[in-house]
């Protein structure tokens, strides 16, 4: 039996919703992991990490803080709500899932070729490293498992100016990457962004609240291909689209297998 904390993903992987909750549990042993990941020695090395060094309890981002506006929180209630249906007086997860997010992938990644110990351990997640509620990304992602689609709720915080008073357009790809990513990531396992087009429709006001819809258009061996829609709250106004090429990869590939 490994000790509490050996294994620490947080992230998202095809089997993931497993791993997810396991991970919303802070720890579990080798035995939880995927049969795939079993068979990837390097990945699984990846993936043995030491306990927490900055508090017991991992944040999970995802989740309401006060930085949230009304709106923002009227539509994380909205997909919320769909997340557990009542049937005959009981109550069942929907078809909608609340994905949780830390803001590491993988703590303490053994098998870096080129990170040192130290940098490994201060590595975060790009759009999860801003501390202050509401200054960078607020975001929270819903997959949808049966449309194989998900949509993030997204409010920009007024670190990511660009033009003056919008939102940078580096930071709408950014989150564009992160959402279509974790919907490839969920249906095909690890991947990694391999080609990502985007068409800049009208500009984002920074502090509004805007919707990422991301689709599954196909599947072709390795390839997984994404669609994205950035659109207003209320889905009038096309902001940004997009489509992603992902491409299925063993995670050995990050540590130089
Ligand atoms: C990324 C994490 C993975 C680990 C999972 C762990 C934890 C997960 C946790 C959380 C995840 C949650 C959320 C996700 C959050 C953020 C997502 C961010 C994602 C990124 O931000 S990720 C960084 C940017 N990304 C790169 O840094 C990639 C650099 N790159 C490479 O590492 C290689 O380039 C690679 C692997 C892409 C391919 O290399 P390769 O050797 O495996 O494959 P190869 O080149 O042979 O191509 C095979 C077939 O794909 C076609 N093909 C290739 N590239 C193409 C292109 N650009 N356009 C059109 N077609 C293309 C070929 O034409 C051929 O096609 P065909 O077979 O038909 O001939």
């Amino acid at each position: 039996m490994l000790r509490q904390g050996l294994y620490v993903v947080r992230g998202l992987y095809r089997d993931g919703l497993k791993l997810i909750r396991l991970a919303g549990q802070q720890s579990f042993n080798r035995a939880h992991l995927p049969a795939s990941y079993c068979h990837q020695p390097i990945g699984v090395r990846a993936l043995t990490m030491s306990s927490w060094p900055f508090s017991s309890k991992p944040r999970d981002y995802s989740l309401p803080n006060e930085s949230w506006s009304p709106e923002m929180q009227k539509l994380y209630d909205h997909y919320n709500a769909l997340c557990e249906v009542e049937e005959e007086g009981e109550k069942k997860r929907g078809a909608w899932w609340r994905l949780p997010s830390y803001n590491r992938t993988l703590k303490y990644a053994t098998g870096g070729r080129c990170l040192s110990k130290l940098l490994q351990a201060k590595a975060r997640l790009f759009t999860r490293n801003i501390e202050e509620p509401g200054a960078g990304f607020e975001y929270v992602v819903f997959l949808n498992k049966p449309e194989k689609s998900c949509v993030c709720v997204f409010q920009a915080g007024h670190l990511l100016e660009g033009p003056p008073g919008h939102v940078h357009g580096g930071a709408i790809a950014t989150m564009i990457d992160s959402v279509t990513g974790t919907l490839a990531t969920y249906l095909s396992g690890p991947v990694m962004t391999a080609n990502l087009n985007m068409n800049y429709r009208s500009p984002i006001p920074l502090g509004s609240v805007v919707l990422v819809h991301c689709a599954l258009e196909k599947v072709e061996g390795r390839k997984t291909f994404i669609s994205c829609r950035v659109t207003s709250s209320d889905r009038a106004k096309l902001h940004t689209d997009a489509t992603g090429l992902f491409l299925t990869i063993n995670v050995g590939h990050l540590f130089g297998a």
